[in-house]
C-alpha cells in the first residue's frame, strides 16, 4: 500500500484550522483528534468543528475519537461526511456495532489501540475494520516522545493484517517525525500521523514530502 501522511491539527492554531488545512494540499488525510477530557486528561474539539472543517477543506478528514462514549457518537461523525473515523478498543461498549454503523455511514472503520493494550484479542474484528491505529505515544498530547516498546506490536499487526488479506491499513500516532517513521515503516505501518512534526515545521508541505520519502525509502 502506498504511504499515507494523515497531519495532525492538535498542533495547529485552533482559531485558524482552515488555514491549517490549506498549508498542506499534499496531506492524504486531515488527522482530527477529538478528546473529551475523561478518556484522556485533555479537550480539544467536537462534531460542530468537524462539520465547520469539513466545509472549510476538501482533503478527507480522519477522526480519531479519544472519547468515553464512542458509541454514542461516533457514527454522527461519519454521517456528518468524515472518511474515517476511529474508536478505541479501551472506550467502546459495542465495538462491532459502532464498527458497521460507521461503514454503514459511508465512512472507513478505524479501530485504535493505546501503547499496553495488545493486538492479539482483537484478530476477530479485523473483519470490522479498515485501519488499525496503533497509539506510539499514551493518548492526550502532541509532542510527546515516541515509543519504541509498541514496534514489536506493530509488527505483529502488520502479520495478522497480511494473514487477513492485507487490505487493511496500518495507522502509527504519536511521537512520528523524520527521525522515526522510518522504524514504523519497516515494521509495517502504511499511514503515519504527524502533528508537531508538520504543524511544528517552517514549511508544513514541505515536512510532509520529507516524511513521505522517508517512510517509502523503509
Ligand atoms: O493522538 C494524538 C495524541 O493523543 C496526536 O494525534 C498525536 O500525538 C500527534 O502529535 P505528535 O505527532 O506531535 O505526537
Amino acid at each position: 500500500m502506498a504511504v499515507q501522511i494523515s497531519p495532525s491539527i492538535l498542533s495547529a492554531d485552533f482559531a485558524r484550522l482552515a488555514e491549517a488545512a490549506a498549508a498542506v494540499p499534499n496531506a492524504d488525510w486531515l488527522h482530527v483528534d477529538v478528546m473529551d477530557n475523561h478518556f484522556v486528561p485533555n479537550l480539544t474539539l467536537g462534531l460542530p468543528v468537524v462539520e465547520s472543517l469539513l466545509k472549510a477543506t476538501s482533503t478527507p478528514l480522519d477522526c480519531h475519537l479519544m472519547i468515553e462514549d464512542p458509541d454514542r457518537w461516533a457514527p454522527a461523525y461519519a454521517e456528518a461526511g468524515a472518511g474515517s473515523v476511529t474508536i478505541h478498543v479501551e472506550a467502546a461498549k459495542a465495538p462491532v456495532r459502532t464498527l458497521r454503523q460507521i461503514r454503514a455511514a459511508g465512512a472507513r472503520a478505524g479501530l485504535a489501540l493505546n501503547p499496553a493494550t495488545a493486538v492479539e484479542p482483537y484478530e476477530d474484528l479485523l473483519g470490522e475494520v479498515d485501519m488499525l491505529l496503533m497509539m506510539t505515544v499514551e493518548p492526550g498530547f502532541g509532542g510527546q516522545r515516541f515509543l519504541d516498546i509498541v514496534l514489536p506490536k506493530i509488527r505483529r499487526a502488520r502479520g495478522l493484517i497480511d494473514g487477513h488479506g492485507g487490505q487493511i491499513w496500518l495507522q502509527v500516532d504519536g511521537g512520528v517525525s523524520a527521525e522515526t517513521i522510518e522504524r514504523c515503516a519497516e515494521a509495517g505501518a502504511d499511514v503515519f500521523v504527524a502533528g508537531s512534526a508538520v504543524y511544528g515545521a517552517a514549511d508544513p508541505a514541505r515536512a510532509i514530502d520529507e516524511l513521505r520519502s522517508a517512510a517509502e525509502k523503509a
